[in-house]
């Protein structure tokens, strides 16, 4: 904003864009009502999650881990010659509000915002609709005569930062595991479920739809494949899902993890490795859903159960983040960095063509795609 940065970014602010989080057990009800307005969830599930964060005193972890990752992130730009670059950080669904903050970001001078989000893959939910919450922001404060554009880097499931650091964790997660259960455990990659309708229409439309359980596939593949190299063999796994939370009547993906362990014990597998790749650090679906009740049906079933460490503020993730802040400045000159990707999609898309992740349910404008067009900005 005034200090010029050494390197020369395209943007004047870093913004760090995530779901938000109770503070206490007074937020609880109030935040459950933000995340689901209008999304036809049912008053028992709202009821059972105001539990799981009341059984937490109130607090959900993600707020605390967003600082985390923000010191780390500042760390490392600073180590990069980026000490310039003001680094925000808004939420979806709690304080600090996006809107908020962007309009604190105007005030200083910011233009120009490349935003990081919290999540790593495509779907409606993972991606669309917090570009629309990004869309909401830019218009209410265009209203107040305020205009800023807004960027984001590109998804980063198949950066090779993210796939080797949850690699490493299932490899130490292995190591956790008692012998005899390590020789012959399972990893089980978990994410969180969404409805299949929203699978289906989720990524560009031009790849058919699907992308967020191919996306999942992909990681995988190659983070077992990873941790197997760290590991001396070959590693079987699955990927299953946690957080169901739609109508019973609405089908959503599955297998649901409690019943994938039970059927995994059934079938003689001697010990498990859960591991998060859907989630970017220890959210709350990490902490009830794996660490509490799918930790609990293994006890009860006896099967040795070891959680693999989500990528958090890990320095190599961060690292990762920073190379893709950098390669997105990259390409806003007009250039041509490298892209790298592992597993077999190829690095995604920069820009969300018209319809990714397409909203089932109404016509949102949607920031930082191809047909976003900026909202007028009334005159003050
Ligand atoms: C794909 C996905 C991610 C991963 C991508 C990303 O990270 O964004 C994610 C993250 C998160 N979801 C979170 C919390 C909640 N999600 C809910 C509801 C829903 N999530 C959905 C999907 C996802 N959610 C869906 C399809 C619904 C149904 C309602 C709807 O169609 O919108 C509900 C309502 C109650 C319930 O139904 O469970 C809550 C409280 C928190 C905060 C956790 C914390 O506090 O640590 C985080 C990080
Ligand atoms: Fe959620």
């Amino acid at each position: 904003m005034t200090d010029a940065s050494p390197i020369d970014l395209p943007y004047d602010a870093l913004l760090l864009l995530s779901f938000g989080g109770p503070e206490g057990p007074d937020d609880v009800m109030p935040f459950l009502e933000n995340v689901t307005r209008g999304r036809g969830i049912p008053r028992e599930r709202l009821e059972a999650v105001a539990e799981h964060y009341l059984h937490f005193g109130g607090r959900s972890p993600i707020n605390d881990q967003n600082k985390e990752l923000l010191a780390q992130l500042r760390v490392e730009l600073d180590a990069r010659g980026l000490a310039g670059l003001p680094l925000l950080w808004g939420n979806r669904n709690w304080e600090p509000y996006v809107t908020d903050v962007l309009r604190e970001a105007h005030e200083a001078g910011a233009r120009r915002v490349l935003t990081v989000f919290t999540s790593a893959y495509s779907s409606y939910s993972s991606c669309r609709q917090y570009r629309e919450d990004l869309g909401k922001a830019l218009q209410a404060l265009a209203e107040e005569g305020r205009s800023l554009e807004v960027d984001k880097i590109r998804h980063y499931f198949n950066h090779p930062a993210f796939t080797d650091v949850n690699a490493q964790a299932v490899a130490a997660a292995l190591e956790e595991l008692p012998e005899p259960a390590r020789a012959g455990a399972r990893v089980v990659f978990v994410t969180h479920s969404v409805p299949d309708a929203m699978n289906d229409v989720s990524g560009p439309p031009a790849a058919g739809g699907g992308a967020y359980v191919r996306q999942h596939l992909d990681v995988a593949a190659e983070v077992a494949r990873r941790a197997g190299e760290r590991a001396g063999r070959e590693l079987a796994w699955d990927l299953v899902y946690c957080s169901r939370s739609g109508p019973p009547t609405q089908p959503w993906l599955e297998p649901d993890v409690n019943d994938h362990l039970r059927e995994l014990h059934a079938a003689g597998v001697p010990g498990v490795v859960v591991a998060p790749i859907g989630f970017v650090s220890d959210h709350m679906e990490v902490k009830f859903d794996l660490d509490t009740e799918a930790a609990e049906t293994a006890e009860e079933i006896g099967l040795p159960f070891a959680r693999a460490a989500t990528v958090g503020a890990h320095a190599q993730f961060v690292a990762g983040l920073v190379d893709l802040v950098e390669e997105r400045a990259a390409e806003a000159r007009g250039g041509s960095p490298a892209r790298p990707a592992t597993g077999a999609l190829g690095a995604s898309h920069t820009v969300c063509p018209v319809d990714c992740c397409r909203n089932l349910r109404a016509q949102v404008p949607a920031a930082t795609g191809e047909d976003y067009r900026a909202p007028a900005v009334a005159r003050g």
